[in-house]
């Protein structure tokens, strides 16, 4: 008899809580499906506006896509506070960085992204249906991750075209998305492009999403990012020597403000600066 009441009194507290488990999980990934389906139906809304408004492959599209890629923060209940604008005033090309937790980010791109600012994508959202097709359009440069040589090569003709066709460069130099609570290593190819390009670097840093977007624990509910722009830092006169320094001092300034905006205690004996 006993063991009934027992059997009963923990399906009385386990049931509501697998049904919660369950719901709220199905929740997070039909969230997730929706937001792809927005991205997938905002990109092809915007590509034939793209077409008939400049013909094709062009940075120009930028603003088209940036302005329809803004009306997805009012259907997932993202909100932005954006600090800095006026860092991204200046005159001509610059690099710059951000740090990249998840597919939400293009929200948070779209929301600030200056004039004549293209990104440099990993090749296989060239295959993403039509958001490979907008990503095409609006002029995003594509690297292989897997051929360092190949992403290298392509690395200096942007630095060309960076001049040539006065170009803003927006690179996520972690490499990855990153949804840990904290920055990842910097890869050293956008420094490599500002160096080669003698453009300054602009960091651009998001707070973490972990309050109201993470994975781990099925949540994807609405919230505010803090969005900050540093002043630009001059890369005149560096050379390839300086480039290690270079990278762990941008990640250094950009941790700091990371956990700043997360309203984190600093932690300083953090994840190594630079990817080995
Ligand atoms: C609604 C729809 C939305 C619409 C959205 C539209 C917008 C879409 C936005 C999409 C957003 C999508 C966002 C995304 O998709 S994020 C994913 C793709 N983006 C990136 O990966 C960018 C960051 N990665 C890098 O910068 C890497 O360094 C690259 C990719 C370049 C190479 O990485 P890899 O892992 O292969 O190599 P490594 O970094 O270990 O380096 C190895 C060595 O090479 C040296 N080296 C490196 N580079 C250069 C160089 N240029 N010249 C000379 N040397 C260079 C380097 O110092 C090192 O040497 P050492 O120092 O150890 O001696
Ligand atoms: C007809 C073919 C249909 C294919 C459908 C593909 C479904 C994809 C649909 C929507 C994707 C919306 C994503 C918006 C753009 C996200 C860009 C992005 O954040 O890419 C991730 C990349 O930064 C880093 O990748 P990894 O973290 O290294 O991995």
């Amino acid at each position: 008899m006993d063991l009934w009441w027992l059997l009963w009194i923990s399906l009385l507290f386990l049931v509501p809580f697998i049904l919660m488990e369950i719901s709220s999980g199905f929740k997070f990934h039909f969230k997730l499906v929706y937001y792809c389906a927005m991205c997938l139906l905002l990109s092809a809304l915007a590509a034939p506006m793209c077409l008939l408004t400049n013909g094709g492959r062009t940075v120009n599209n930028m603003r088209i896509i940036s302005r329809v890629v803004r009306t997805l923060k009012y259907f997932f209940g993202v909100r932005f506070e954006v600090k800095g604008l006026e860092n991204f005033q200046i005159d001509g090309p610059c690099v710059i960085i951000s740090n990249h937790q998840s597919i939400l980010d293009m929200m948070g791109l779209m929301e600030i992204l200056p004039d004549r600012c293209v990104q440099i994508a990993k090749k296989e959202l060239m295959y993403a249906g039509s958001v490979g097709l907008i990503t095409y359009l609006g002029g995003v440069i594509y690297i292989n991750r897997k051929r360092t040589s190949d992403a290298k090569s392509i690395m200096a003709a942007v630095a060309q075209a960076m001049i040539s066709d006065n170009l803003k460069v927006w690179i996520y130099p972690e490499g990855t998305r990153n949804n840990s609570g904290d920055l990842l290593p910097f890869k050293k190819g956008a420094f490599h492009l500002a160096l080669q390009a003698q453009v300054p670097i602009i960091p651009v840093v998001y707070s973490s999403l972990t309050s109201f977007y993470n994975q781990k624990k099925n949540l994807f509910t609405g919230g505010t990012v803090k969005v900050e722009i540093l002043p630009k830092i001059d890369t005149s006169g560096l050379t390839e020597n300086d480039i290690t320094d270079l990278t762990e001092r941008c990640h250094q300034t950009m941790r700091q403000v990371f956990f700043r905006l997360s309203n984190k205690p600093y932690e300083s004996n953090g994840q190594s600066n630079c990817a080995q």
